[in-house]
C-alpha cells in the first residue's frame, strides 16, 4: 500500500538529561515532525511510504532531509531559496515531576509556510492509498492551511489527519476555525485526548467524544489516543476500545506517531479496527522503549507483541 504524508519537520534541540536551556552547555539535535515520523514508522512496518515537504536549501534544511534519508525514509522535497523561508526549530527540555517538560516552538516564517499546491507532485497525492498530514501543518500560515485543504481534496484514497494541536504554534480558537474548513476533506481523524479537550467543545466519556466528533464532522473514523489508557475508535456506528500495553518509558517522544504509523499501515492493508488498534498500541509501546522522536521499530517485534497480547485474550 502507498502512503504519502506532508508537513514540516523541525530540528529538535534537547539538552542532556533533565537540564534547562538556560544553563545547558550542549544539546542533541534530532528531527521531529509528525508527518515524517508517521511515514517513517509505516515504512518500517511494510508500507510504501513517502514524506513530502518544502525545506530551505540551507545547512539546517539539508540536515533534516539527510537524517530522514539515513533512517530509510523516501522523501520528495521542494528545496526553497533561503530567502523564502527558514528551517523550523523546536527546543525540548525533559523534566522529572513535579517539574514539567517544556517544548519551545521556533517555527515562524518557515519555508513550509509558503508551500502552494502546484509545488508538490499532485499525481503522487492523487494516487496514494492513504494521504496524511497534521494540525501543525495547518497552523504554519494561511497559505499552508489553504494548501493542506487543496491537497486533501485532491486525494482519491483515504484522507487521514492528526489534530496535532501544539501550544506555541497557535491558539484553540484559530485551530477550530481552520478545522471547520478542513475536516470536510478528512475521512479518518486521529487525536490525542487532551488535545481534543483543548480545541473542541466536547464533553462526556471517550466513547461519547469519538461518536460526537464523527457525527458532527461527518468522519468515517475517529481514533482517540489516550496515553496510558490506550485508544478508542469509532467506525461504522461501532465503538472499539484497546488498552495500552504497560511499559516504562525511556522516551515518550514519537509514541503518538508510532501509533498512527502502525494503524495507517494496518488500515491500508485491510485489517479490521480491533487489529488496527492493537498494532497501534504495540508500536507505541515499543517506541516508548527507544529514545528520540524517530524510532526504528522492527516489524517482527511488533507482530510478536501483537501475538502475545492476542494469546492473553480470553
Ligand atoms: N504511560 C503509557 N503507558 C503505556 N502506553 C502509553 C503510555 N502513554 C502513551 N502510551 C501509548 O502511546 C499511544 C499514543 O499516546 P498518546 O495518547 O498519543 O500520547 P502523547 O500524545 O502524550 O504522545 C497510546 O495510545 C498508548 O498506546
Ligand atoms: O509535526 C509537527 O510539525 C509538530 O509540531 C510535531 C511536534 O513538534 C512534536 O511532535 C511535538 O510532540 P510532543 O513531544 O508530543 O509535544
Amino acid at each position: 500500500m502507498s502512503l504519502v504524508t506532508f508537513g514540516e519537520t523541525a530540528l529538535r534541540f534537547s539538552p542532556p538529561d533533565v537540564q534547562r536551556f538556560e544553563t545547558a552547555r550542549e544539546a542533541s539535535i534530532r528531527v521531529d515532525g509528525t508527518a515524517s515520523s508517521v511515514a517513517a514508522t509505516a515504512g518500517r512496518l511494510g508500507a510504501d511510504a513517502q514524506w513530502l515537504s518544502k525545506v530551505p536549501d540551507t545547512p539546517l534544511g539539508r540536515r533534516v532531509v539527510a537524517e530522514l534519508h539515513e533512517f530509510g525514509l523516501e522523501t520528495e522535497v521542494v528545496w526553497a531559496d533561503p530567502d523564502t523561508g527558514r528551517q523550523g526549530l523546536t527546543f525540548h527540555e525533559d523534566a522529572d515531576p513535579p517539574r514539567a517538560e517544556r517544548l519551545l516552538q521556533d517555527r515562524g516564517d518557515t519555508a513550509m509556510a509558503t508551500l502552494t499546491p502546484g509545488e508538490l507532485p499532485m499525481g503522487e497525492i492523487q494516487n496514494a492509498d492513504v494521504v496524511f498530514t497534521s494540525g501543525a501543518t495547518l497552523s504554519l500560515s494561511e497559505t499552508a492551511a489553504d494548501t493542506t485543504g487543496a491537497l486533501l481534496r485532491a486525494a482519491a484514497g483515504m484522507r487521514a489527519f492528526d489534530l496535532g494541536f501544539h501550544p506555541g504554534l497557535w491558539d484553540a480558537e484559530d485551530a477550530l476555525d481552520a478545522l471547520a474548513d478542513l475536516l470536510p476533506a478528512v475521512d479518518t481523524l486521529f487525536a490525542a485526548e487532551e488535545q481534543v479537550s483543548a480545541v473542541f467543545d466536547t464533553t462526556g466519556s471517550p466513547r461519547e467524544v469519538v461518536h460526537t466528533l464523527a457525527t458532527e464532522y461527518d468522519l468515517t473514523r475517529v481514533i482517540l489516543t489516550r496515553s496510558e489508557y490506550g485508544a478508542v475508535a469509532y467506525h461504522d456506528g461501532v465503538i472499539h476500545e484497546q488498552d495500552a500495553i504497560e511499559t516504562s518509558a525511556v522516551d515518550e517522544a514519537g509514541q503518538h506517531e508510532a501509533f498512527i504509523g502502525a494503524t495507517l499501515q494496518q488500515l491500508a492493508a485491510g485489517a479490521d479496527t480491533d487489529e488496527v488498534l492493537l498494532h497501534g498500541v504495540a508500536a507505541a509501546a515499543l517506541s516508548r522503549t527507544l529514545s528520540g522522536p524517530l524510532t526504528p521499530l522492527e516489524p517482527s517485534e511488533v507482530e510478536r507483541l501483537v501475538d502475545s497480547q492476542q494469546s492473553r485474550r480470553p
